[in-house]
């Protein structure tokens, strides 16, 4: 099935309300906003004004025999001039505008998208998110300080012609202004149409691309399975379609133009006829008709503007919708108003250092799940009824098998999600009274493939606590069992690890991220344990690593190498949600149960492979 690029509704109304809160994003930026509209109105004077310098210079060479062209040609060039600083300044202060919005929604955009809920992310394609944080943004800042400036600088050369004119000939400047209304309907209807056939234009030339790069990614499976000539015909479908609007929107650029140009003359047969009969009577100066038959064909390009920018906006506004509704998301998980009312009570320099920003206690003794109901999804319950007390110290192994809910667990231990039934409670008190902030201040988690940034091992292990001194990010390296493997390396602790730590083995990466998540000194401890094999050298490392990190802390496992959690102070076997059997690894092996049939498959798994990469090197 080919996929379809999305385009945005296109919206028959224009939304000011919508366009006035985008707007307001323009208001920190006087500064350019100013200049903007100065270079606007000084254009279209300018503009403007070339008419009545012809009208000045007709009028004096028609009345005089001689005449001094000097003045004439002095005015026309300081207005020449006049217009390229007004230039000059538009383009500094729109771009810079653009920019600067631009930057500045993006960057919102980015912080509400870090503090929102996972839940948040579960319902929205990360294309859709992307997408909106990128051409969206840019789509709205670009309309914004662009459309600004030509919408102003076309409202006011249209406004000052028309008084211009109707002050120097009432009638005359009446006749002539009476092709507006047929100019501005004309070039709206078309302005519309020629958008939405440009669309039509840019969504086949997506899917032609589209087409191309499939049947070239896919070129030996065509050939196996001999379908060249279905791709073909699929093909010459979407080409002729691609015909079809491409010819559809030379059309409409080819009707609309003529109309438009003929509006224009028109307005100025108008002017001719009109004016010419004038000049005759001798009501009217040869320089005021020069003028009005300059005026008549000045029209068609600010109204054909001002109709492009409103017609844009309607498009755009879909794009404004999505990114002000992102905006204006408030997280499902955030501190309520009383916690929030207790971090402003509290934060003061007399808070004793054993009371957490909260007012409540630093240190957490336990966490515990109290009938704990959760489901994704309305009517799909993940866990129901769950119970679970956890006390500093203690280490829990959650395993079973996959879709189980473990993940769920621990994502509801670190708050990322909240229990749609029952309570989390810290210290026997309700997770949801106590700061979100000061409670992930105490998580660490290790998760599968941990995630190392581009820089040296030091900086990776430093990422834990940024003040920490180079003797206590090798202590926390020693104490994981890291510093041996680190020293070993080229440059030692100064080794670049290259992009997301490529260059260290699985094994490597997670003993550093131990040492990380040691030196951060978490009160609670998530890891969800790589699933890749690891040589059993490191995975004794690891091993050892674990206990300087489970020491004194709340530690969740999700295990799935069994040999890792032996030691665990308890072990629960998780399936659709519901704990089946609870105990210590010496407990379980004993009840023969679930857990029992687990390890014993694995035991038996890793002993067939490792007769069979025997066998392979001993070949
Ligand atoms: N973000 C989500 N949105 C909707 N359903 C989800 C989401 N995450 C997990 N689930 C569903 O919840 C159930 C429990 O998943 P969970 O990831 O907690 O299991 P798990 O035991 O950790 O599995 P695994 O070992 O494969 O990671 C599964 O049925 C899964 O499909």
């Amino acid at each position: 099935m080919k996929n379809e690029p999305q385009e945005d509704v296109f919206s028959e109304k224009l939304d000011l309300k919508l366009w006035g809160r985008v707007f307001r994003h323009a208001l920190p930026y006087k500064r350019l906003l100013m200049p903007l509209a100065i270079a606007a109105v000084g254009i279209a004077i300018c503009d403007a004004s070339f008419a009545l310098v012809t009208r000045w210079t007709v009028d004096a060479v028609a009345q005089q025999q001689q005449v001094n062209l000097w003045p004439y040609a002095t005015v026309y060039f300081v207005l020449a001039l006049a217009l390229s600083i007004g230039v000059w300044m538009f383009i500094n202060a729109a771009g810079g505008l653009s920019n600067n919005m631009s930057h500045d929604i993006r960057q919102e955009c980015f912080k509400k998208l870090q503090e929102l809920e996972f839940a948040y992310f579960d319902h929205r394609p990360t294309g859709w998110l992307i997408s909106r944080l990128t051409s969206d943004c840019d789509k709205l800042a670009r309309i914004i300080a662009w459309g600004t400036l030509d919408v102003l600088w076309a409202v006011c050369l249209v406004f000052i012609i028309a008084v211009v004119m109707v002050v120097m000939q009432p009638l005359l400047g009446l006749l002539v202004l009476s092709v507006v209304p047929p100019l501005v309907w004309v070039s709206a209807v078309f302005q519309k149409k020629l958008l939405l056939s440009s669309r039509e234009t840019r969504k086949y030339n997506s899917m032609i691309t589209a087409s191309y790069a499939e049947e070239l990614q896919g070129l030996r499976t065509t050939k196996s399975l001999v379908r060249e000539n279905e791709n073909q015909r699929e093909f010459e479908v979407l080409s002729t379609q691609m015909y079809g609007v491409s010819i559809q929107n030379a059309l409409q650029s080819a009707v609309y133009i003529p109309i438009v140009l003929t509006l224009g003359s028109v307005a100025a047969g108008i002017a001719l006829w009109r004016g010419g009969a004038d000049v005759l009577s001798g009501s009217l100066s040869l320089g005021t008709l020069v003028a009005f038959i300059f005026y008549a064909g000045q029209f068609f390009n600010p109204i054909n503007q001002i109709a492009q920018t409103l017609v844009q906006m309607q498009g755009a506004q879909a794009a404004g919708e999505r990114v002000l509704s992102l905006l204006a998301t408030m997280p499902e998980i955030r501190d309520h108003e009383e916690v929030q009312a207790r971090l402003r009570l509290w934060d003061r320099p007399d808070r004793p250092v054993d009371v957490a920003p909260d007012g409540y206690e630093r240190e957490i003794r336990s966490v515990a799940f109290e009938h704990v109901d959760f489901s994704y999804q309305t009517g799909e319950p993940v866990l129901q009824d769950f119970n679970l007390t956890v006390e500093a110290g203690q280490t829990i192994a959650l395993v079973g098998a996959s879709g189980g809910g473990k993940s769920t667990i621990v994502n509801l231990a670190a708050r990322f999600y909240e229990p749609t039934g029952g309570r989390i409670l810290v210290n026997g008190r309700d997770l949801r009274d106590r700061s979100l902030e000061w409670y992930h201040s105490n998580l660490g988690i290790v998760l599968q493939g941990p995630h190392l940034f581009s820089g040296t091992v030091r900086e990776n292990i430093r990422y834990g606590r940024l003040d920490a001194t180079d003797a206590e990010v090798e202590a926390a390296a020693r104490s994981v069992n890291a510093d041996s493997f680190i020293r070993a390396l080229e440059k030692g602790y100064d080794t670049d690890v290259g992009e997301g730590g490529n260059r260290l083995s699985t094994g490597q990466k997670q003993l550093v991220s131990f040492a990380r998540a040691l030196l951060a000194d978490p009160r609670i401890f998530i890891m969800d344990e790589a699933t890749s094999s690891i040589d059993t050298e490191t995975e004794q490392l690891i091993q050892q690593g674990l206990k300087a990190i489970f020491e004194g802390r709340i530690s969740f496992v999700i295990a799935h190498r069994l040999s890792t959690i032996r030691g665990a102070d308890r072990i629960l076997v998780i399936e659709k949600g519901r704990i089946v059997e609870s105990g210590t690894h010496e407990e379980l092996m004993i009840a023969r149960g679930h857990y029992h049939a687990l390890y014993t498959q694995q035991f038996r798994n890793e002993q067939v492979e490792h007769m069979l990469d025997v066998g392979v090197v001993g070949s």
